[in-house]
């Protein structure tokens, strides 16, 4: 293990979470929704696994996409993006050795970190009931293999605890100061239902805490002033952008069959012209005009 690329995507992390106080991290589902995140002032973004299995195959979030399908979608985000990427890796798609591997490709792929989970393979979403979690040791065993596949010291290990629906405030704090002595930089509390729960945690946790504020779920919408009150460093949006891009597509293409003119969705959406601003394109094409200025010119001295 090395510190030594100081701008690595783990360093930047690390940073934006030391100037933002708690950091809010976007989740965004697709290279261009990184741009737009990064343009509204976020710091860091996210890769949901939700948000990969929906969006990228149209499959549901239940552990059924790969370690190469999120890495896949990974590579394209952080090329758009200087933005460091928290990516979530569910239950690290196998045993010890291909949590290893899940580690170095996130790494080569541009991640900042990932989360971990203590679900069973065959995982559900974090909001859902009947979730099954492996024992203790078997998580610990999960962090331990990640921890020592890190090639850079900065990358994120953040180990996400499902404990609490099934084992209550003392199981999940109980599990998470093994997975901290195990290795994990940080704690991602999934489906905390009160304030009281983040306090609760924190007073009891030393590392960063992440509190997902995931819409439609067991958590309520708690704000960053109410969260930053309970001891809570990094506040997760994950899909808040997608779900909304999906009510305006479904608008957009039940209009296109009911009005058969898209007259009356213009407003909901984006113009040519913000879409471009967005893009750099004007940028590209001045660059593509300057080229062929240039191409040009040699030809009309022959
Ligand atoms: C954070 C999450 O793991 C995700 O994949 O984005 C989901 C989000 C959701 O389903 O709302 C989860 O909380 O399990
Ligand atoms: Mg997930």
């Amino acid at each position: 293990m090395t510190n030594m690329n100081r701008s690595s995507p783990g360093h930047r992390f690390r940073e934006a979470l030391q100037q933002e106080k708690p950091l809010q991290i976007a989740g965004a589902i697709n290279a261009y929704s990184a741009i737009l995140a990064q343009s509204a002032g976020f710091r860091a973004l996210y890769v949901s696994g939700a948000g990969v299995a929906n969006a990228s195959f149209g499959l549901p979030d239940l552990g059924i996409t790969t370690q190469g399908d999120v890495l896949e979608d990974v590579r394209r985000i952080s090329s758009a993006t200087e933005l460091p990427l928290l990516v979530d890796a569910d239950t690290g798609f196998g045993s010890a050795f291909n949590i290893a591997r899940t580690v170095r490709e996130m790494i080569r792929a541009g991640a900042a970190g990932i989360h971990i989970e203590d679900q069973v393979a065959a995982k559900r979403c974090g909001h859902r009931p009947n979730k099954a979690i492996v024992s203790t040791a078997e998580m610990a065993d999960r962090i331990k293999a990640a921890a020592d596949a890190k090639s850079d010291a900065d990358f994120v290990l953040m180990a996400r605890t499902d404990a609490l629906a099934s084992e209550g405030m003392e199981g999940a704090v109980a599990r998470s100061l093994v997975y901290v002595e195990a290795g994990a930089d940080m704690i991602f509390l999934e489906a905390a239902v009160s304030l009281n729960d983040y306090a609760d945690f924190t007073s009891q946790v030393s590392v960063p805490v992440l509190a997902n504020i995931t819409e439609f779920g067991r958590t309520p919408l708690f704000t960053l002033e109410e969260l930053a009150g309970v001891g809570v460093s990094m506040v997760l949006y994950p899909l808040s952008a997608f779900r909304a891009m999906n009510a305006a597509a479904l608008k957009v293409y039940t209009t296109l069959r009911s009005q058969g003119t898209q007259a009356s969705v213009l407003s909901d959406m984006q113009t040519r012209e913000e879409l471009y601003r967005y893009l750099g394109y004007y940028e590209y094409e001045r660059k593509l005009d300057a080229l062929f200025a240039q191409v040009d010119e040699p030809d009309e001295g022959e």
